[in-house]
């Protein structure tokens, strides 16, 4: 995926503001941002969903707006929540898309791997809304998809919920589907995402692995301790040195040694 220059407007609201992107091939690439940012707008120009004002999109080789049906069948669209097949049962509106696809997984394979094998045979309308996005999900990847737009994935999922959508996605990222996600999720973005960008007022403030974002990797470490006077704390590029000297005096109760999280740094950059 390579873009360049993307601009998108909404009356007189810049929502999209010159966006560069490129996603390797094979890649899972996940764009953070605050809620207005221009994600999901950025998101739908990529699928073909929405027209753009200007810059350069190439998607699988093409550009969306002009893209021909081929190219849509080579892409997964994970919707937020149609209501289109309420009265079917899961299993029969992933059989029904699966005929949209020259060659789609086996319907009850991808129930199995959404974990939603229990709920195979409840009707779409009763399903909690977390199941429901898993069903999204089915019907997202059932075509074989080279590439997956996953928009906000696990709002709305329990914990345990979302570890299981993880472990599915690195499954997908594992056979070599490339995987464009959006979230609110600094923990998400982290386990999952070889990149992030991080995108605010429609423009990419930062872009890196998500260990070295923001220049996470070099930042000063941070050590706390407690001695008899109250709680301690100091900023250090030589955090074993540090420690070394510190505990040449005795044990250091209560001692953490610790580095900006993701989302300290995250926090910082689109403050
Ligand atoms: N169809 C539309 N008409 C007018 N303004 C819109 C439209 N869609 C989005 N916007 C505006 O464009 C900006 C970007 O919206 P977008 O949905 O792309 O943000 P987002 O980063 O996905 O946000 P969220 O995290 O809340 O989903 C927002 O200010 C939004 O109000």
């Amino acid at each position: 995926m390579r873009v360049r220059g993307l601009m998108k407007a909404y009356e007189n609201h810049q929502a999209v503001d010159g966006v560069d992107l490129d996603v390797a091939r094979g890649e899972v690439f996940a764009v953070l941002g605050p809620n207005g940012a221009g994600k999901t707008t950025t998101v739908e120009i990529l699928e073909g969903h929405r027209v753009r004002d200007g810059g350069e999109v190439h998607v699988l080789g093409q550009d969306p707006g002009k893209a021909p049906r081929t190219w849509r069948s080579r892409i997964g669209v994970v919707l937020q929540t149609a209501n289109d097949a309420a009265e079917l049962t899961v299993a029969e509106s992933v059989r029904h898309y699966a005929k949209y696809y020259a060659d789609p997984r086996d319907p009850d394979e991808v129930v199995d791997l959404v974990g939603l094998t229990d709920k195979a045979k409840a009707r779409v309308r009763t399903l909690s809304g977390g199941q429901r996005r898993r069903l999204d999900v089915a019907l997202g990847i059932i075509g074989r998809p080279e590439l997956v737009f996953l928009d906000e994935p696990t709002t709305g999922f329990d914990p345990e919920a979302r570890r299981q959508f993880w472990a599915l996605i690195r499954e997908l990222a594992d056979e070599g589907t490339t995987i464009l996600l959006t979230t609110h999720y600094l923990d998400e973005a982290e386990a999952l995402a070889d990149r992030v960008a991080v995108l605010a007022k429609g423009k990419i403030v930062a872009e890196g692995t998500p260990q070295t974002l923001g220049g996470r990797a070099h930042a000063d470490a941070r050590i706390r301790w407690a001695d008899p006077n109250g709680p301690r704390e100091l900023f250090t590029s030589e955090p074993t040195k540090v420690v070394a000297e510190l505990a040449r005096h005795g044990e250091l109760a209560g001692l953490t040694v610790t580095r900006p999280s993701l989302e300290d740094v995250y926090l910082e950059l689109i403050a």
